[in-house]
């Protein structure tokens, strides 16, 4: 066994970027995954739509939901303000070893706690573990048929406020149709879609934004 595709992909971070630039990071990762070997990161197409949507929040906490391998970690935590916190969670414990080096990489690792495990188990223990009160911004990049009931447990834990942006990747590829039906039919969300590419390819994708009214 050789190395695993994160591990290829971290090989070209440190191989191509620069030690404490974000914008490197991000550079050197969508050129190998553009030109060498295709990879499930948001992308630079999506990736500058969650760059303008993460500015116009200008949020104080953020939950990421699959890390992978930090990509969008990266792109979230080098906008956000001093001060601000984002929680992203991995399940897959390989693709956590590598999201934490291309994170400390990057320079972010003061911003971000990167959390091993389910959404469904961590999900109820944000408050008590990370002291959270509330989530002003929230990325959907996981399983994706977890969108809507890690939604909806959201709701129900008290970790959503007025005003709260869900985006939500790839609701067209792979798609995630419990999770528009819920969010668009919902009265308790402001939903909008805004069309792009999955990452490095021609095909149709895009990120759906949902405010959560209250
Ligand atoms: O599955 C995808 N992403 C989720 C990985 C699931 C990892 C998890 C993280 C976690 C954290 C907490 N709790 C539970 C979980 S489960 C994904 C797949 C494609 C794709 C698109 C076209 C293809 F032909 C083939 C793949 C593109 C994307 O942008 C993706 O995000
Ligand atoms: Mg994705």
């Amino acid at each position: 066994t050789g190395t695993s595709r994160p591990q290829r992909m971290l090989k070209a971070v440190q191989k191509n970027a620069t030690k404490g630039d974000p914008q490197s990071v991000i550079s050197a990762i969508d050129y190998y995954c553009r030109h060498k070997e295709w990879a499930m990161n948001v992308g630079d197409d999506k990736g500058l739509i969650l760059d303008s949507v993460l500015m116009e929040v200008n949020p104080s906490t953020v939950l990421e939901l699959g890390t992978y391998c930090g990509y969008s970690t990266v792109r979230i935590a080098r906008l956000m303000s001093p001060g601000s916190k984002l929680i992203t969670v991995e399940f897959n414990p390989a693709f956590a070893e590598v999201a934490r080096q291309i994170i400390a990489y990057a320079g972010l690792q003061d911003k971000v706690t990167l959390v091993e495990g389910s959404s469904g188990d961590l999900i109820p223990k944000m408050k008590e573990r990370f002291g959270i009160k509330y989530f002003d911004f929230v990325f959907l990049d996981h399983w994706k048929d977890s969108y809507a009931p890690d939604t909806k447990l959201l709701e129900d834990c008290g970790l959503l406020k007025k005003g709260t942006v869900l985006l939500a990747d790839n609701v067209i590829c792979p798609g995630a149709p419990e999770y528009l039906k819920y969010v668009r039919n919902s009265p308790r969300y402001e939903s909008r879609y805004y069309k792009s590419n999955l990452e490095y390819t021609k095909a149709e994708d895009g990120l759906e934004k949902s405010v959560f009214l209250g």
